[in-house]
């Protein structure tokens, strides 16, 4: 197997704040791990550590391959086409249609005339209608970004992920503000791509029917590590306070 993601004794601190301790994560290819834990146990952090947004204090990191860290210019921007975030706080521009936000995903493996030349006529748009479909979004393409609800802007985010096609797909909470029947279309979209997926989720329902592996964490540390289909409901629960 090939491993996609490869995180070793990765720690981060910040002052005073351990938000993550002596972390290790190996994910290969084509897996699907769900990351559960309470609120401010440390899932935004280690994504934020695997897309290369946030540096490890401590500990190497390794996505496809390479150090993010380590990388600049052209090297990261190669790295970062090959890696999908879907981030907590979506980092979509408001001013922006729709179509632009989504073709976004497209940026990193765009030339910079292209990329131009897409905000004047939109580039890849059957794909962009093809995503936005799916996410039942296809007649708000032309609309601005900022005119969007918030469970719609998040499908906006699925979206641009979804068109970038990646290897690695990093997202954070990417159900979090749908609809149940939405948010297990979104999951399943996600997986169904065939990419790698790390995925932060609250619910535990998501976790279990579209991952194949779920990581626990707990004040920073991994305190589970387990294959999905050897975990009941109540055992992700536990992980929130609910009781068993
Ligand atoms: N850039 C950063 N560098 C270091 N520590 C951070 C940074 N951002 C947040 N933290 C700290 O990391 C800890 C974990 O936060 P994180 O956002 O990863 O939790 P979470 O599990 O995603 O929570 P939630 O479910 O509420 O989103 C918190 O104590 C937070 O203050």
């Amino acid at each position: 197997m090939t491993a996609v993601l490869r995180l070793h004794g990765v720690s981060v601190t910040h002052g005073t704040t351990t938000a993550l301790e002596g972390v290790d994560l190996t994910v290969d290819a084509g897996e699907r791990v769900a990351v559960v834990g309470a609120s401010g146990a440390g899932k935004s952090i280690l994504l934020a550590v695997a897309n290369g947004s946030v540096p490890a204090t401590a500990g190497t990191v390794e996505v496809l391959g390479a150090d993010p860290g380590a990388l600049s210019g052209r090297a990261l921007r190669q790295l970062r086409a090959r890696v999908g975030t879907v981030h907590q706080h979506l980092e979509l521009v408001g001013q922006l249609r729709v179509v632009h936000n989504v073709n976004a995903g497209r940026l990193a493996a765009w030339p910079a005339w292209r990329a131009a030349w897409s905000l004047l006529r939109p580039q890849w748009l059957p794909e962009v209608l093809a995503a936005l479909t799916e996410l039942e979004l296809a007649d708000r393409v032309w609309e601005r970004t900022d005119r969007l609800s918030g469970g719609q802007r998040q499908r906006v985010a699925v979206a641009r992920v979804l068109v970038q096609r990646p290897e690695l797909v990093l997202a954070d909470e990417p159900a979090s503000a749908l609809d149940p029947v939405l948010a297990d279309r979104t999951m399943t979209l996600l997986a169904g791509t065939g990419s790698t997926l790390v995925a932060s989720l609250h619910d535990p329902a998501l976790a279990l029917r579209h991952c194949t592996r779920v990581v626990g964490l707990a004040a920073g540390r991994v305190v589970l590590d387990s294959p999905a289909a050897g975990l009941s409901l109540a055992d992700l629960s536990a992980f929130y306070g609910a009781p068993r």
